[in-house]
């Protein structure tokens, strides 16, 4: 059987990847949302995530536990290793990824899309605050690093979201059925 695809959202901090991908899911049943292990608080929102502290992380990362995993915003995030097994079966799977774990993920998975979300900066700062999950100190950082650039070679389609989600989610239903990419 084919693999199913393993679709990487990225864009920068409040784009809205948390809700286009909510929307996709809803939209595609089909379609596996990925939950990531995080050493975040539990329960801050935006996203249904496994809160873990950075030693139970850790441990997590030394026994193989994570496909993938990296840190930013001094937080560590982890993709479980069992996406393997639901790809396995040829289930598409769509994960909330950063733009510094493309090329890593590139080898690993022989089904491998990027889902490039993007908005304008007024947008991002707009969302973040309205969002009220970080403070406007971590707000800032994030917004600093809003236009980092992707990796070459990969395979990525661009979805800009701007406007109303619910287009943004029916331009994404369309680019992401399988004859058209
Ligand atoms: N098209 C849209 N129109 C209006 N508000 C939106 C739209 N898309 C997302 N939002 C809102 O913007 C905020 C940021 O969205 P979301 O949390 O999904 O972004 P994110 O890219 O996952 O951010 P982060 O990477 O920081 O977790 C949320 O409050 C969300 O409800
Ligand atoms: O800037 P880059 O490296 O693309 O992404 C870094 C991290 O930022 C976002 O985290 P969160 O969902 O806002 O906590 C992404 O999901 C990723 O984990």
């Amino acid at each position: 059987m084919t693999q199913g695809r393993l679709i990487a959202v990225v864009g920068p901090s409040g784009v809205g990847k948390d809700s286009v991908m909510a929307g996709l899911c809803e939209a595609m049943p089909r379609l596996h949302l990925v939950r990531r292990v995080i050493t975040r608080a539990p329960a801050l929102g935006g996203e249904d995530y496994d809160a873990v502290s950075v030693s139970q992380f850790e441990d997590l990362a030394e026994n193989g536990a994570f496909a993938v995993y990296w840190s930013a915003h001094g937080l560590h995030y982890g993709i479980p290793i069992t996406v393997i097994d639901q790809l396995n079966t040829g289930t598409d799977c769509l994960v909330n990824f950063s733009r510094k774990a493309l090329v890593e993920a590139a080898a690993i998975f022989p089904n491998f899309l990027v889902l490039n979300i993007s908005a304008t900066p007024q947008t991002l700062a707009h969302r973040l605050s309205a969002r009220g999950r970080e403070t406007e100190e971590e707000i800032a950082k994030r917004l600093a690093e809003a236009n980092k650039p992707l990796p070459a070679g990969l395979h990525v389609i661009h979805l800009a979201n701007d406007g109303p989600i619910s287009q943004t989610v029916a331009r994404g239903v369309a680019l992401l059925q399988p004859a058209s990419v």
